[in-house]
């Protein structure tokens, strides 16, 4: 199996969790921003787990794990502690789902990575189950490269000022040119940032 690395918008998307123990809930927290439906399949779930069903951050299906409960998701997450039943999940899967098989990731189709965000930027490390630990840990190391509290806003003018080059008159040398130019260090200022926003807004 050959894993890609992706970023997915999961909005509306139908997400069913089977299982509500620990694991359930991490990724529960991982997906209740993402404007996913979720329904967690499971006779009983955590505590941490009873307070985000009082938000209607999900759907609970109190109740054993059933094939008819994964036909209509679009993402399916196998974390039961029940191994045959994790493996009836994964089988019973209709064929258009993403699997996370959190059990053994080789049985499904899709793996979360570790990851870090710093504003616009995403970070995510993946070891394809070698060591999640070890995922965790490099992760930490990177993460003290973007410490500069002016990060996020640098990514922001590189972003804003993507758009207005994108959106100006300027030939296509000369936007590409641009584009380089913007990774220039001079633009670790907060002064030249400023004054080359300007300059692009006039090129409109
Ligand atoms: C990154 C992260 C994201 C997340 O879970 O959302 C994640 N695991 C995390 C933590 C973590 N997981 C485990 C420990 C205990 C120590 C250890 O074992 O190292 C810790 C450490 C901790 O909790 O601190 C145990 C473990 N994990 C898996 C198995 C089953 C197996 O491998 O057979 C077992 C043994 C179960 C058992 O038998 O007890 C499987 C998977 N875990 C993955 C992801 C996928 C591979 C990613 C990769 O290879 O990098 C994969 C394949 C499937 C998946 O879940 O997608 C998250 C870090 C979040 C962060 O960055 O803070
Ligand atoms: N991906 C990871 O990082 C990682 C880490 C540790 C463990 N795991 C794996 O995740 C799985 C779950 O671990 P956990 O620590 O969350 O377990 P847990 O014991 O905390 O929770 C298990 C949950 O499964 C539910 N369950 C049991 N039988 C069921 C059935 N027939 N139908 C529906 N739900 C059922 C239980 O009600 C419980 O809520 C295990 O298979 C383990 O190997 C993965």
């Amino acid at each position: 199996m050959s894993l890609i690395p992706v970023m997915v918008d999961l909005n509306r998307r139908h997400v069913v969790i089977v299982g509500g123990g620990k694991i359930a809930t991490r990724k529960m927290k991982l997906l209740k921003e993402t404007g996913a439906r979720i329904t967690i399949v499971s006779p009983s779930i955590e505590a941490a787990l009873q307070s985000l069903q009082k938000n209607g951050d999900f759907i609970w299906k109190p109740k054993q794990f059933e094939k008819q409960d994964i036909a209509d998701a679009d993402v399916i997450i196998v974390a039961t502690n029940d191994s045959e039943i994790n493996q009836q999940v994964v089988e019973g899967a209709p064929c258009h789902a993403l699997i996370n098989d959190t059990e053994d990731a080789e049985r499904g189709n899709m793996t979360f990575p570790s990851f870090f965000r710093k504003g616009r930027l995403t970070v995510s490390t993946s070891t394809g189950g070698a060591s999640p630990s070890l995922a965790k840990m490099i992760n930490q190391k990177l993460q003290t490269l973007f410490d500069d509290e002016q990060y996020e806003e640098y990514l922001d003018f590189l972003y804003d000022c993507r758009k207005l080059i994108k959106g100006s008159s300027l030939s296509k040398s000369e936007k590409i040119d641009f584009l380089r130019k913007l990774l220039d260090d001079e633009f670790k200022n907060k002064e030249k940032r400023r004054n080359l926003v300007e300059t692009l807004k006039a090129k409109k």
